[in-house]
Formats: structure tokens, sequence, C-alpha cells
């Protein structure tokens, strides 16, 4: 039996502007910093010992691995990462307030942006995604991959074949697999761990710096 544990990073400085943040490669601030610690503290405290990392491609989720690593004094452990664990792409609402959208287009239109399986927020225009498909992360992709909005059904449709080819091996294998990655790449994959129907998937919330620890038999 493998076990799962599942991070999403400390707060980034949009997450503290209160800015829709998607695939925009913001770091961590200081607080961000001091909930990564604690999460490796977290699960220290669990009798938890990662033997695999796993990332995203984007800096906070990186850092936030990075930092913990160094806390549980394993900072060589091997390291896997995939764009497949990025955050949910946020189309057009990228970078902009989140109090200001809402004030513009309503909460109930933004609480479905945010929260629901299947609404999409605007998508960002051709020319952003050429932008984004020349960022040397992203050029390996055919253009058609490279996101201009995302819903979360969208997005577990592209976590579920790395979870399932790459990490449930490891898992299969008895590693203990520490994932660092982000709000909505998270909801997606426990939506699909705790056999979470549409509905229920709006109220559930991964909050930065919690560790979620999964027993996969
Ligand atoms: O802005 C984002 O990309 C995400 C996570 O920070 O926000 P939300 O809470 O709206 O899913």
């Amino acid at each position: 039996m493998g076990t799962l544990i599942l991070v999403r990073h400390g707060q980034s400085t949009y997450n503290a502007e209160n800015r829709f943040t998607g695939w925009v490669d913001v770091p961590l601030t200081d607080q961000g910093v001091a909930e990564a610690k604690e999460a490796a503290k977290a699960i220290e405290a669990d009798g938890l010992r990662p033997d695999v990392l796993v990332t995203s491609v984007l800096e906070r989720a990186i850092t936030t691995a990075e930092l913990m690593l160094h806390e549980l004094e394993r900072p060589w452990l091997p390291v896997l990462r995939s764009w497949r664990l990025n955050e949910r792409h946020y189309g057009a609402l990228q970078g902009l307030n989140k109090a200001e959208t809402a004030a513009r287009y309503g909460d109930e239109q933004v609480k479905l942006w945010r929260r629901s399986f299947d609404v999409r927020p605007p998508e960002t225009d051709v020319e952003a995604q050429r932008l984004l498909h020349a960022d040397e992360r992203y050029r390996m992709l055919p253009l058609a991959l490279v996101p201009r909005t995302e819903a979360l059904c969208d997005v577990i449709d592209r976590v579920l074949p790395y979870y399932y080819d790459v990490i449930v091996p490891l898992l299969w294998d008895g590693h203990t697999v520490l994932v660092s990655a982000h709000g909505n790449s998270l909801r997606g994959l426990v939506k699909v761990l705790r056999d979470l129907d549409d509905d229920e998937v709006v109220s559930l919330e991964i909050a930065n710096g919690e560790p979620l620890v999964f027993r996969v038999p």
C-alpha cells in the first residue's frame, strides 16, 4: 500500500492580492513560506516520510515543495514535474481582482466560474495562447493542448492520465508520494479519490499548506 500526500502551495502574491491566478507564475509571500514549513511539520507529526516528490511546473508549488523537503531534511528526494498538475487555467480572468470581478459580473456568476464543475471562464485570445505556448515549459505541447480557459472538468481530464500512469504505479510500489500542486488541480483529483459528484465538488475547498493524506491500495 502506498501513501499519497497532497499539498496545495502556500499563499502566493496573487492569493494575497485576491487576484485570479491560474497559469500566471507568481512567487510565495512570507506567509506562504511559513505555511509550507507548517505543512512539513504536520506530515512529520503524522509520522509520514515522503520518498518521491511530484510537482506542477509553477514556481509556487515548486518552492513550497522545496521548503517542505528542506524542513523534513529530505532535499535529495527524486522529483517528477508535470504541466498536467498546474492550476486550472482561469482564461481572461487571470490577473483580475476577484472582488472587482464579482462587483462587475455578480457573485453568482463568479461562484460558477470559480467552483462549478463545468462552467468555463471567458477564454483568452489566440495571441495569449501563442505567448504561453512559447514558454519553454509548454513548447513541447501541441498548441491545442495549451489552454485558453478551463473548467474543473477540463482539469480532471488532464490530471487523471498523469495520476493513473505515473503516480499510481509509484503508490502500488509502496512509495509515499508528496504532490505539491494547486487549489483546483487538487480539487479535481480529490473529487475522483473521494468519488464526489459534480454538485458536491462545488463546496470542496483546499486550503494553502494543509496536507491531505490518502492510503492507496
Ligand atoms: O486564482 C486561482 O487560480 C485559484 C487558486 O488560487 O483561485 P480560486 O480560489 O478562485 O480557485
